[in-house]
């Protein structure tokens, strides 16, 4: 989470010196990003064992749905980017992995499996809206404004805000579970951690499929992109 909040893309939001090319690259590959939460949160629904766990995981996707779509008009047209070319984006390759990643586990049918990695990226957004708006150097004139207002006053932050509401059935769940399947959870929660870093780090350096193409078939792979 520390090496999030110092990594170059976050610390230019927070000197509102964000490259216009990365916040591009962001919002295209987050909306991809989003599509696979969609999934993930219908296998929730499908995976839960009662009504009361089917209307959190419903209620959350449907929210969900409505505030990507209203966030990222916002972030767009902030950017000077046409919203309507921001949906078809190819996946490029750290999203790629990311969406994996967070899609990989859906097959266990097992709801502490599937919930970890994708509210770890919840968590860390939360925490990563906190320290971007506690620092009280992102204004309304910054282009990430919306990001960090919507993730502290929507519906993700604070005591009773699905990070937490998330977190409680994780705890629930993991009463229950094997040391093996805690462990695997406890890796998976890591590992969204470490793909959040390389997701700024993607978009501050807007790396693409061309980019991982040259890299390994010139020879000159040195830097690992
Ligand atoms: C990459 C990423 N992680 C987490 C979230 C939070 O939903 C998001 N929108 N995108």
């Amino acid at each position: 989470m520390i090496a999030n909040q110092q990594h170059p893309f976050i610390q230019s939001v927070l000197h509102n010196q964000v490259d216009a090319k990365a916040l591009a690259y962001y919002i295209q590959q987050d909306l991809q990003y989003a599509n696979a939460e969609t999934i993930v949160q219908t296998a929730l629904v499908a995976n839960s064992e009662t009504v009361a766990d089917q209307q959190l995981f419903a209620d959350q996707l449907s929210r969900h749905l409505k505030s990507v779509s209203a966030l990222f008009q916002q972030l767009s047209q902030n950017n000077h980017n046409d919203w309507s070319q921001q949906q078809k984006a190819t996946v490029q390759p750290v999203t790629f992995l990311y969406r994996q990643h967070i899609l990989s586990p859906l097959p266990s049918a097992n709801l502490l499996a599937i919930l970890t990695p994708f509210e770890a990226g919840i968590w860390l957004y939360v925490e990563l809206g906190k320290f971007l708006s506690q620092s009280d150097q992102v204004r309304q004139d910054n282009p990430f404004y919306p990001w960090v207002d919507d993730l502290q006053h929507g519906e993700f932050a604070g005591e009773d805000g699905i990070s937490n509401q998330f977190m409680a059935v994780i705890d629930r769940e993991a009463a229950k579970a094997s040391d093996q399947q805690l462990a695997v959870a406890k890796e998976a929660f890591l590992r969204s951690s470490l793909f959040e870093w390389y997701f700024w780090d993607a978009a501050f350096k807007q790396i693409t499929w061309e980019n991982w193409t040259a890299s390994a078939l010139d020879g000159q792979a040195g830097d690992l992109l």
